[in-house]
């Protein structure tokens, strides 16, 4: 089994954290935290001081995906195993551990070049969660939601998460569907909890900036997810996919373009997994209904350098 617990944060860089704060607060009502740059954008979706970090930049990317394990003793196998993987470990500093708003960090670059930071020992914040639209979200042991990394070495990615770092297989959707010609290339999921999937991988050609996908986030109501892509239409944000049910988590979600090039997933009634009865099949369908990605500017991520 795997160290890791669950998506505990993202952190992000961007140009424009003002239109930033207007997608994920006026529009999908996440709460406004604090932490240790003044101009940065600090969002909470629970206790924890802040789950999603946006901070001003000269250009837009992802900083570091934050997986969270549950002690010291924990951080220490993730390090062993990673550095046994022939990757260097940097074991963080107390005062950039306490920036990250966690005892202890360790960081590294998985295969593709993302930043990966493990952590444990973060830091909660016990005032009330003052969301701007009264909505709640479904984090605790799920973790913060998943994020979906675009990979151009994508079997030694999917082998450094599985073998390396342990994430547990959660299935795959074929690209170009069951009938595309070999060698089939696929989307893969990973979980570490009873989310359906904390992680997945897709396929994807070299860009300047290891960006994202998307990053998901889970409300925990239905109204409050069409609440939220109305209000994001208002506010100007383009709707990379309609609302729909996915096949194989059987979450309603639609996606919204985040300025940076990448989507936010939002979504509700995610299914919970049980391990003792799970097994990793292959869906066939991303969707039961909707998500219709026609109108969908394409992703940073799938544009290759010029
Ligand atoms: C298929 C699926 C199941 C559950 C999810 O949370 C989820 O995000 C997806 C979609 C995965 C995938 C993606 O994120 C990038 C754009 C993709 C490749 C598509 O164009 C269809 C499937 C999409
Ligand atoms: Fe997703």
């Amino acid at each position: 089994m795997t160290e890791i617990r669950g998506l505990g944060y993202l952190r992000i860089q961007t140009q424009d954290v003002a239109r930033w704060r207007e997608l994920v607060v006026d529009g999908l009502g996440l709460a406004v935290g604090s932490g240790p740059e003044a101009d940065g954008l600090y969002l909470r979706l629970d206790e924890r001081r802040a789950r999603l970090i946006v901070l001003p930049g000269e250009t837009d990317k992802a900083l570091a995906v934050g997986w969270e394990v549950r002690d010291q003793f924990a951080l220490q196998r993730v390090r062993e195993a990673v550095e046994k993987a022939g990757v260097e470990v940097e074991v963080l500093s107390e005062v950039d551990a306490s920036y990250r708003d966690a005892e202890q960090v360790i960081a590294f670059d998985d295969p593709n070049g993302n930043r990966v930071e493990v952590f444990f020992g973060p830091v909660l914040d016990h005032s009330p969660l003052v969301t701007p639209h009264g909505g709640r979200f479904v984090t605790g042991d799920q973790g913060l939601g998943h994020v979906v990394l675009p990979v151009t070495r994508f079997d030694e990615a999917y082998t450094f998460y599985t073998e390396v770092l342990g994430f547990l297989p959660r299935g795959s959707i074929r690209l170009g569907g069951i009938d595309a010609p070999p060698p089939a290339r696929r989307v893969r999921f990973m979980g570490v909890n009873q989310r359906h999937h904390s992680l997945a991988l897709c396929p994807a050609p070299p860009v300047d900036e290891p960006g994202l996908v998307h990053l998901m986030m889970e409300a925990e109501t239905l109204d409050a997810v069409g609440q939220a892509l109305d209000r994001v239409a208002k506010l100007g944000f383009s709707i990379s996919s309609t609302l729909g049910r996915h096949t194989n988590d059987k979450m309603v979600s639609f996606y919204v373009r985040a300025p940076g090039g990448w989507d936010l997933e939002f979504g509700c009634e995610g299914m919970l997994v049980d391990e003792t009865f799970y097994t990793a099949e292959e869906i066939t369908a991303d969707s039961y209904w909707g998500h219709d990605w026609s109108d969908s500017e394409p992703l940073a991520a799938f544009t290759p350098k010029s």
